[in-house]
């Protein structure tokens, strides 16, 4: 996941430690266009402005830190993933990436649909409104109730993670009296480039059910006996932040492999298939993710081609991208603290935030980007560490960044691509407060998930 840069380009106003990073951007109060939400620019007076908001405006009124969501930018990307994969497919919003009541009417909207994998989401997403026939189920360990609950709310599909699930399922669906439509997850054996904690389809982890040795055909040929189950069709994803997209073609040739086995053994053609979610987003300039109009082009290339030459009616299709949604939409608005030049080692800017409202960096080594966003500057650029509040030194949320050398305390800093993985993997540690959701649209400021506070702190704290 992380992109080898190299210390080069003009004379810094700090020390170069070891590590690897990208030469400072030639102008350092440049907000690049491929890394932060769309309508992100800079005013007259050199502050950064969202959604025609001025920053400092929306730190005085939400405080530090906040998750600013460009709601415009949010819709586009909705409509441009719907374009792109047009009519005979579905898109899924991936609601593990970030939900909140909002993006689910916002989703509805547009016309998506919606993947949960927990009783939490399904409970967001219905409350937000969503029919529950766009919605699908997900989960490596669901447990009965989590199933009931889906079932009995008639979610649009179960995708069926294990064989335990498949008995659980269709007992619940016979119970409750429906026919389920479900999906069966399948492990193609593909070693996905990104990291480790983030690939999901080889053999060696906990989701699916592997293609190899026969295990998926043989989950086809249990759901296949159980008539409180629809099977709808195959699902596969491979991983997440994914950039290359011969993952998928594999994934998708192993995938209709299985179909064409089906119709073989069985004499039915299913229906569908859905190859998840997974698309990488630019989180530094060195990222270059492809546009969903090509993504769409060429998994339904791929589809085609490998249907036809397996003689088999081609499914329809859906995927379930939920980072190449929401991540660069959002940025975190943090008030720079102390800053600590440590002679010939490195400098510390510590933010009012950290590890509780973006974990990306310590847990898989993310790298991230940053500006000064409450005014521009000429200094030098500074090479620096910019890092949280918690009492851990992998408290890190920016390993390593140009920032101009005059950054002081109290300056506003931002950080881009935080609308995925970021609010929805935020945690409380050290009783740190979690950080409101602002969404931000021609001018208006809407607070779509507010700050934590002390009471909410205090009362799940019962003893
Ligand atoms: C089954 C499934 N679908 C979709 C996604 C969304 O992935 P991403 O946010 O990388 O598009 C994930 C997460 O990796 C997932 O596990
Ligand atoms: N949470 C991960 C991705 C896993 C997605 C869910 N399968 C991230 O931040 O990149």
């Amino acid at each position: 996941m992380s992109r080898s840069a190299h210390p080069a380009g003009p004379r810094h106003a700090d020390v170069m430690p070891e590590g690897h990073y990208t030469a400072p951007a030639a102008d350092l109060n440049a907000l690049d266009p491929r890394i932060w939400a769309r309508t992100v620019t800079r005013n007259a007076d050199g502050a950064a402005v969202v959604g025609g908001l001025d920053v400092r405006h929306l730190a005085e009124e939400f405080g530090t830190p906040a998750y600013i969501l460009d709601e415009a930018d949010f819709r586009a990307r909705c409509r441009a993933w719907k374009e792109a994969f047009g009519t005979g497919a579905d898109v899924f919003y991936a609601g593990k990436a970030f939900l909140s009541r909002a993006v689910v009417r916002w989703l509805q909207e547009e016309g998506m649909n919606l993947d949960v994998c927990s009783a939490g989401e399904l409970a967001v997403a219905l409350s937000g409104g969503m029919p529950a026939d766009r919605i699908a189920l997900h989960g490596n360990n669901k447990s009965t109730e989590e199933i009931e609950r889906a079932v009995g709310e008639g979610v649009g599909r179960i995708v069926l993670d294990s064989f335990e699930e498949i008995v659980r399922v269709a007992h619940i669906a016979r119970k409750l009296g429906r026919r389920q439509p479900v999906q069966i997850r399948v492990t193609v054996g593909v070693e996905a480039h990104t990291h480790e904690f983030i690939a999901t389809a080889h053999e060696d982890q906990k989701f699916g059910l592997a293609l190899s040795g026969g295990v998926a055909a043989e989950a086809v040929r249990r759901v296949l006996k159980l008539d409180s189950l629809e099977l709808i069709g195959i699902h596969s994803h491979i991983g997440s932040q994914i950039f290359d997209t011969s993952g998928f073609e594999v994934a998708a040739h192993r995938v209709v492999d299985l179909l064409k086995e089906i119709r073989d053994e069985h004499g039915i053609e299913l229906p569908e298939i859905d190859l998840g979610g997974g698309l990488g987003i630019a989180y530094t300039a060195d990222d270059d993710p492809r546009e969903p109009r090509e993504i769409a082009k060429s998994l339904r290339e791929i589809v085609s081609r490998e249907c036809a030459a397996a003689r088999l009616t081609e499914p329809r299709l859906s995927v379930e991208p939920g980072r190449a949604i929401v991540g660069p939409t959002a940025f975190t608005l943090y008030e720079a603290g102390t800053i600590k030049r440590l002679d010939g080692l490195r400098t510390y800017v510590s933010v009012d935030g950290g590890m509780s409202d973006n974990i990306r960096t310590a847990l898989y080594d993310a790298e991230y980007s940053v500006a000064l966003v409450s005014r521009t500057s000429d200094a030098e650029p500074m090479l620096a560490r910019v890092v949280g509040k918690h009492c851990e030194s992998g408290d890190i949320v920016v390993k390593d960044a140009f920032l101009p050398a005059d950054l002081a305390p109290g300056d506003l800093l931002a950080v881009p691509a935080t609308g995925a993985y970021c609010r929805s993997m935020a945690s409380n540690y050290n009783h740190a407060l979690r950080p409101p959701v602002v969404a931000v649209r021609d001018g208006e400021a809407k607070v779509i998930v507010r700050r934590e506070t002390e009471d909410d702190l205090l009362r799940l704290d019962v003893g």
